[in-house]
């Protein structure tokens, strides 16, 4: 007989929620089962991408404590995603604070053995730099992949200081690389001011389409979902979220802060209608908790990650039944 794995979060109406270290959701380690799972929650303490106020090092784990009320049964997707799929918390990817460079190749190296071992990634926290490793480990395994990047900033600019690795240049890099299908990059949660005319000039000859937080006002969660599925189609999906798509009443705990943003409610209600998308994995960053009150942003973050991995376990549970 097969060694019965645990599977699921802790029992809380047996185990306080408050009680023991945070993993996502309560959910049981990698090391807890066997090695092997088919949704791998990753931590990335790195935040030393960023041009205004550090802290996104903190968000994981920020994020994994705000996640202790999160409950097995998702309703707003019919689904127990814990049960449909085996989800666990992998720890935290050791990236160098002090050299970018290397930081990149150590969350590429990473994100390739989670991927290698055939699991799907959701990894929280960390700057939004991460992006662009992420985004080439899943290109080398899927090849060019749609991206749907929820967001207040473009981060397709080039550099900063001269860098090229930095937070708001993810994903012009990844462009540049080939490792996004570029007939489906499509940017939502767009607001506030840029440095010229030039920047939308450049992000739209990348081939984003986007959908600004005004548009989601004006059009409403379901439509726009409808409007991003068609265009992802059926190809492999990869979904970046930076908090700070959300308004800063909703997200204050952010590195970047724009006013005008969407609420909680209309980026979990889109992330629903992503239902049938081919997400193969996903990233949520900028939650930068130093400046968060009241756990706001990182409850929300939490909430975000859950809509996430319950579409992903729904694919995992999908992709199973027709094998
Ligand atoms: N990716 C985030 N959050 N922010 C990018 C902002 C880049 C700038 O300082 O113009
Ligand atoms: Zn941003
Ligand atoms: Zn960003």
């Amino acid at each position: 007989m097969p060694e019965q794995l645990p599977r699921g979060p802790v029992d809380s109406s047996r185990v306080p929620r408050y009680a023991g270290p945070a993993t996502f959701a309560r959910l049981p380690r990698l090391d807890e089962v066997g090695g092997r799972a088919d949704v791998a929650v990753v931590g990335v303490p790195f935040d030393t991408g960023v041009s205004y106020r550090p802290g996104a090092r903190f968000g994981g784990n920020a994020i994994r404590e705000a996640s202790r009320l999160l409950r097995p049964y998702n309703p707003a997707q019919d689904a127990s995603p814990f049960a449909l799929a085996q989800v666990a918390d992998a720890g935290d990817i050791a990236a160098n604070p002090f050299d970018i460079d290397e930081a990149v190749e150590t969350v590429q190296a990473a994100a390739d053995a989670v991927l290698d071992s055939g699991a799907r990634l959701m990894t929280l926290g960390g700057d939004h730099t991460i992006a662009l490793p992420l985004l080439r480990a899943v290109a080398r395994k899927h090849g060019p992949v749609a991206l749907l990047h929820f967001d207040a900033h473009l981060d397709t600019w080039d550099t900063y200081f001269g860098a090229a690795y930095t937070h708001g240049t993810p994903f012009r890099r990844a462009v540049e690389e080939g490792v996004l299908d570029t007939s489906a990059l499509s940017h939502v949660g767009i607001r506030g001011p840029l440095y010229g005319p030039k920047d939308l000039d450049d992000d739209a000859k990348m081939g984003f389409g986007i959908v600004t937080s005004a548009d989601v006002m004006r059009r409403g969660p379901d439509e726009v979902a409808q409007q991003l599925r068609e265009r992802i189609g059926d190809r492999p999906l990869y979904v970046s979220v930076d908090i700070d798509v959300l308004d800063p009443a909703h997200a204050p705990g952010t590195g970047t802060p724009e006013a005008g943003g969407l609420t909680s409610r209309e980026l979990l209600e889109i992330l629903r209608g992503l239902s049938g998308c081919r997400l193969v994995s996903a990233d949520l960053v900028e939650v930068a908790p130093a400046y968060d009150h009241a756990e706001i942003t990182s409850v929300a973050a939490s909430h975000t990650a859950y809509e996430l991995t319950t579409l992903m376990a729904r694919q995992v549970a999908e992709a199973r039944e027709e094998s």
